[in-house]
């Protein structure tokens, strides 16, 4: 099954029907890991139906997200700067990125949750209860998606890839971030030509991000052909978006899609999205699985820990290709020298 849309190529502008895949959680195990696999290769982004998080979890986090956006601009300053975590204002990271949204990035370690949501709720322990159930529920989800893809490339082991996220040590973050209309004669802070950008061109770090937003669009992933295609808000299922740690495990086989938000200027209500990046522990190493390295196919990347990867990224904007510094056989027109 697929949903309509259609891609605007940056530099013709031309547009095209896409089918962004949808996966039904609720089909027999083989034909669904067969359909995540494809859309791996195919998109490395898919939207996934029947997925079992309660209605519940997502709209009491929801309105934990919306109540603190409608705060008064000093009381969400006291929940920041965001360094990386905490509340950010138009500067994403900590080398310059702009954009035209509000965002809060949380570490999902519950210590933390319950630390963070002192500075960002009157109510802490029920923002704190919210986002663990969320971030509980979200974690379900995308291990089973991670062993569906286990499953769809036949390897023996079925938890390779989600024991790296379910371990009690893992990094994952949870983000939500709030994309406030803009007027189109307003300044903006960061325009790509035609587009004002909420959160410029990138891909994710980590192994795989679990998406979600309310019903206002803004989301584009890029394609392979360079295409850009708008994805329809859909604010009761999830996407899932394949990161670079993915990528480099399957040795290239799914890619992490490139993926922007734009600015919201047409419609009359603000957008506000909720992103789980499912991470591995800081010193977990990342590297092709020797399942799928052959002398066909040989190894793309030296194997790193993920706390180097965070370090390499948190080094460079956000636009760039960071998986670069760990490919074995660059080509010329790499952007960065190799670490030795
Ligand atoms: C500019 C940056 C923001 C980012 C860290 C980075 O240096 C490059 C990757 C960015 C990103 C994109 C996905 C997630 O939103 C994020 C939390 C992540 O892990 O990598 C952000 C980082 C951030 O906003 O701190
Ligand atoms: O807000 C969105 O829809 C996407 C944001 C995003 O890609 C990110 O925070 O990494
Ligand atoms: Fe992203």
């Amino acid at each position: 099954m697929v949903v309509l849309s259609s891609a605007t190529s940056m530099r013709t502008k031309k547009t095209k029907a896409v089918g962004i895949p949808v996966v039904d959680l609720s089909l027999d195990r083989s034909t669904v890991s067969e359909l995540i696999v494809k859309a791996c290769e195919d998109y490395g982004f898919f939207k996934v139906i029947n997925h079992g998080v309660p209605s519940d979890t997502i709209s009491r986090l929801e309105d934990e997200g919306v109540r603190f956006f409608d705060k008064e601009a000093g009381d969400k300053q006291r929940a920041g700067p965001a360094n990386p975590f905490g509340y950010g204002l138009k500067n994403i990271g900590l080398n310059g990125d702009k954009g035209e949204l509000e965002y809060l990035l949380l570490h999902t370690n519950p210590f933390s949750i319950a630390e963070r949501s002192k500075s960002i709720s009157n109510n802490p322990q029920n923002f704190s209860c919210a986002a663990n159930d969320y971030v509980e529920s979200v974690r379900e989800l995308a291990s089973e998606i991670l062993e569906l893809m286990a499953e769809g490339l036949w390897f023996p082991d079925k938890s390779v890839f989600s024991r790296l996220i379910t371990d009690t040590q893992s990094d994952s973050v949870l983000r939500f971030n709030h994309y406030p209309t803009v007027k189109n004669r307003e300044p903006c802070s960061y325009k790509d030509d035609d587009h004002r950008i909420g959160f410029g061109e990138h891909s994710d770090p980590q192994i795989l991000t679990i998406l979600r937003s309310n019903d206002v669009a803004g989301l584009e992933i890029c394609l392979h052909d360079g295409f850009w295609v708008p994805v329809p808000p859909d604010p009761t299922q999830f996407y899932v978006i394949i990161g670079d740690a993915l990528q480099v495990l399957t040795n290239g086989r799914f890619t992490s899609v490139r993926h922007r938000a734009l600015a919201n200027s047409s419609s009359r209500n603000s957008r506000m999205s909720i992103m789980y990046f499912a991470a591995p522990p800081v010193n977990a190493t990342i590297g092709p699985l020797h399942e799928l390295v052959s002398p066909e196919n040989p190894s793309l990347y030296k194997p790193f820990t993920w706390g180097d990867y965070k370090k390499a990224a948190y080094s460079l904007r956000l636009g760039d290709c960071r998986l670069d510094l760990f490919k074995l056989h660059p080509t010329n027109d790499q952007k960065f020298p190799l670490f030795s």
